[in-house]
């Protein structure tokens, strides 16, 4: 497949006010967007730098001591930190096939629709040496 850029940097956190202040004040990114994402139990923000291009995507779960949410298991399991890399593609169905026909094992065989209405889809980490890989399309894309 072909990766178009780095769309944006998961980084999952215990408090996404504290968070977002951190990344602000110290960092001098801003926030481009806020959601709650009801169906995946998360509260997410994006923040880019001065020249925009990737993000960094903070993510918090709703419910910290839900262990079928998977950013809840992850701080639970590794703490706060780097929860996965997301690569902009302009196919994402196309992509998904090819990954797939590479032997590469897919957590989500078909696209979802994702934060920002962004089409979304991850690689398990075994596949991709220990690192959680989302693909994602821009919704109006296609
Ligand atoms: C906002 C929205 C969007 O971006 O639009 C999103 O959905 S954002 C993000 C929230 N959504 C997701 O994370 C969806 C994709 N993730 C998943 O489906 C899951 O987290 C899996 C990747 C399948 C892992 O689930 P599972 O229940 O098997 O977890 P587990 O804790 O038993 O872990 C199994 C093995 O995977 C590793 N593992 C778990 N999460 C990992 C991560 N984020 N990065 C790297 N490795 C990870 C564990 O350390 C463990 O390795 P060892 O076996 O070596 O101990």
């Amino acid at each position: 497949m072909q990766t178009e850029n780095i769309d944006h940097i998961g980084i999952a956190v215990e408090d996404i006010e504290k968070a977002i202040s951190l990344y602000q004040e110290k960092f001098g990114m801003k926030v481009v967007h806020r959601e709650t994402l009801q169906d995946r139990g998360l509260k997410v923000a994006f923040l880019v730098g001065e020249k925009g291009e990737t993000a960094i995507e903070l993510l918090e779960p709703i419910n910290h001591e839900d262990m079928n949410n998977t950013v809840a298991k992850f701080l639970k399991n590794r703490g706060p930190g780097l929860h996965h890399v997301a690569l902009k593609v302009g196919d994402i169905k196309k992509s998904l096939e090819e990954l797939q026909n590479q032997g590469m094992t897919l957590v989500d065989k078909e696209p979802r629709k994702g934060a920002r209405g962004h089409l979304v889809a991850f690689l398990h980490p075994k596949s991709a040496m220990g690192t959680l890989v989302e693909l994602v399309q821009e919704h109006n894309v296609h």
